[in-house]
């Protein structure tokens, strides 16, 4: 019987900073089709994790597969084009030119000879899914926080990943906003690209993942279904007293 196809794959990854384990033999799956969250206290290592993946850092060990190809020793911009997108926790738009610009950046970059019109025809396309389309011909830097997330996952859909990774997007939204864009990312998943977040909201993590893996100190300690693992002591254990916004009734909310 063949199970769901596995399209982002790592294998015992770490990351050491100097004496430092950031991260420590970490192994874990995304699934075709699948939105899977990474959360964990501060300084759990999701970060680094998240720049293991998209190629900021090089691992000290361990190895990472996407769509069955070997890409631990790629370049972020390799690992692109083989179809990884990243939306940055800090949205960094080239603030002078226009939203429609910005995302036609995007398309061009992921796509080495994309021809401009296709390009700037793929960035309206998605202006239009992101709900941006209003707004094409502004410049970046007019636009509000919720619409800065918008164009950054734009910005990465451009790029045509098949896997998108993102950092903490919800962090500063209001949540009729925070709402808003777990409806943007569940649509993302459901035309066709699977997605890993971090977040630390937990009422996002429940409401859009569909698996969870919990990192602490460098390493997974727990991987399962939302409730499951927010009902497992040692996560629990983990979070209490650690993080104000994630406290025992949010943890079980
Ligand atoms: N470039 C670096 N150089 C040295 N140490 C680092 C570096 N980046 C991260 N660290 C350390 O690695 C550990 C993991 O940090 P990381 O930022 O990955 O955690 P995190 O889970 O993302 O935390 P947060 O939720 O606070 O963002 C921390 O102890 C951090 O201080």
């Amino acid at each position: 019987m063949n199970g769901p196809s596995v399209v982002l794959s790592a294998e015992g990854l770490s990351k050491r900073f100097g004496g430092l384990k950031a991260v420590q033999q970490v192994s874990f799956k995304v699934y075709a089709g699948e939105i899977l969250a990474v959360i964990g206290p501060n300084g759990a290592g999701k970060t680094t994790l998240l720049n293991l993946l998209s190629g900021v850092y090089r691992p000290s060990e361990g190895r990472l597969t996407l769509l069955g190809r070997d890409i631990t020793q790629s370049s972020m911009e390799a690992r692109c084009h083989a179809g990884l997108g990243r939306a940055f926790q800090i949205v960094r738009p080239f603030g002078e030119m226009t939203v429609h610009e910005n995302v036609t950046v995007g398309a061009l970059f992921g796509t080495p000879g994309m021809r401009l019109a296709h390009a700037r025809e793929l960035a309206q396309s998605l202006l239009e899914r992101t709900g941006l389309a209003a707004l094409a011909d502004r410049p970046a830097h007019e636009l509000t926080l919720l619409q800065d997330k918008r164009m950054e996952v734009a910005r990465a859909l451009a790029t045509q990943p098949q896997v998108l990774l993102l950092d903490e997007v919800m962090a500063g939204l209001r949540p009729a906003e925070a709402q808003e864009a777990v409806a943007l990312v569940r649509s993302v998943r459901d035309s066709g690209v699977s997605v890993l977040f971090i977040e630390h909201i937990m009422p996002v993590v429940r409401d859009l993942a569909d698996r969870v893996v919990v990192m602490d100190q460098g390493q997974v300690m727990a991987e399962g279904s939302y409730r499951d693992v927010t009902s497992n002591p040692l996560v629990v254990a983990a979070y209490l007293g650690t993080e104000p916004e994630l406290g025992a009734g949010e943890l079980h909310a």
